[in-house]
């Protein structure tokens, strides 16, 4: 059995790497950093701050920061994948020998297209055999960078693997809770990103908190209905990687999909939303390929239809407002469907 402790690499210097490799750090555990750009890497040696993605967040001495991947993954036990979505599978592809036999724990929140895969899912196909765990909740990195408590959920069928995670990550301002269902906590992650856009356009409109209540809960019903369909566990969407999620990117004006949301509220067009924020925002991209699966599999998203025709069909605000209002008023809780069906951790279709 290996040591719980073990040597950590996380790969990705944006804010959420950046993050969880400076908690691992501080937590003692023997954790190094890897970016792509060398010159930022030797400016975060140098000034011990990550000045682009997290600005003002003192660094720990003992973080190894380095642009050389070989170097940084010779001795990992522990591999912690935080690249966005659109560049995930490349990079693995680049440092499949060298990430084979790891544990590697993906943070990344976002869907590949085509074939709908989860970024656990690319890890499988690119790293054959390797311990493979995804890590979702109520994360927003300037929040746990600045040491506000929180919880998240270390997701795999691989029971060592998640107690390894909690080692290494647990600390007096982070619970980490176990879960078995990892591809409904990485649907969960994926999903309410979509939703932290509608909800940011929203509070940009002034909308009432009745308003804002609604549409953080029939987010959660819609998202539930979707990843029932494909076979997650319903009970996952009502933790931390579910409702938690949900809830922090749907009210602070910290995640990045609310911020986007904000900016199309305001007026702005998709493109100068996104250019606005500078970071990643996996909801955009997610809200195409989720439109299309939903469309596919025959499952009712009427949010995620509407967000959709507003951004990407130009259709008015007014129109869709209207079209949702006036939709069929169907069952408020559809738990009692769920509970007839019988799926537990049951591999996605
Ligand atoms: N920031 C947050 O609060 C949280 C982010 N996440 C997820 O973590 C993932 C990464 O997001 P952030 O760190 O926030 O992004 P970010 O926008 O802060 O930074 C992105 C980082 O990825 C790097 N990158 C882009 N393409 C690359 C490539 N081809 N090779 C190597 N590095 C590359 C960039 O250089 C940059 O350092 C996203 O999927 C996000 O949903 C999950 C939980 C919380
Ligand atoms: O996933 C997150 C918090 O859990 C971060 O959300 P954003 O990517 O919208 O900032």
């Amino acid at each position: 059995m290996s040591d719980l402790k073990a040597s950590v690499t996380v790969l990705g210097g944006g804010s959420f790497g950046t993050t969880l490799a400076n908690l691992m750090a501080t937590n003692g555990v023997p954790a190094t950093l890897w970016l792509r750009d060398e010159e930022q890497a030797d400016a975060m040696r140098g000034k011990r701050e990550n000045s682009r993605y997290l600005p003002g967040v003192q660094l720990d001495p003992r973080l190894i920061i380095t642009s050389d991947a070989q170097a940084a993954l010779a001795d990992a036990e522990l591999v912690f994948l935080a690249i966005p979505s659109g560049a995930f599978r490349s990079v693995l592809k680049q440092l499949a020998p060298a990430l084979a036999g790891k544990g590697l724990i993906s943070t990344t929140k976002g869907i590949e297209q085509p074939g709908f895969l989860m970024m656990s899912q690319i890890v499988e196909q690119e790293v054959p055999g390797a311990r493979v765990a995804v890590l979702s909740g109520p994360n927003l990195a300037r929040e746990i960078a600045a040491g506000a408590l929180t919880a998240t959920v270390i997701a795999s069928e691989d029971d060592q693997l998640n107690a390894q995670v909690q080692a290494v990550l647990g600390c007096s301002s982070l619970r980490v809770y176990a879960s078995r269902d990892r591809y409904g906590v990485e649907l969960g992650g994926a999903l309410k990103n979509v939703y932290a856009i509608i909800s940011g356009m929203a509070a940009a409109m002034g909308v009432g908190e009745n308003t804002r209540s609604m549409l953080i809960t029939r987010s959660l019903a819609e998202m539930t209905r979707f990843a029932v369909h494909l076979g997650a566990n319903p009970m996952t969407f009502l933790g931390l990687a579910g409702v938690g999620d949900l809830i922090v990117t749907c009210t602070s004006p910290l995640s990045r999909n609310y911020q986007v949301g904000h900016a199309l509220g305001q007026g702005l067009s998709l493109e100068e939303s996104v250019a606005r924020l500078g970071q990643v925002a996996e909801g955009v991209n997610t809200l195409r390929v989720l439109h299309s699966k939903s469309q596919a599999e025959g499952v009712y998203m009427p949010l995620v239809a509407g967000l959709h025709a507003l951004i990407f069909e130009r259709q008015p605000l007014q129109e869709v407002i209207g079209r949702l209002m006036s939709a069929e008023q169907k069952h408020d809780v559809e738990f009692s469907a769920f509970m007839s069906c019988t799926v537990t951790n049951k591999e996605p279709q």
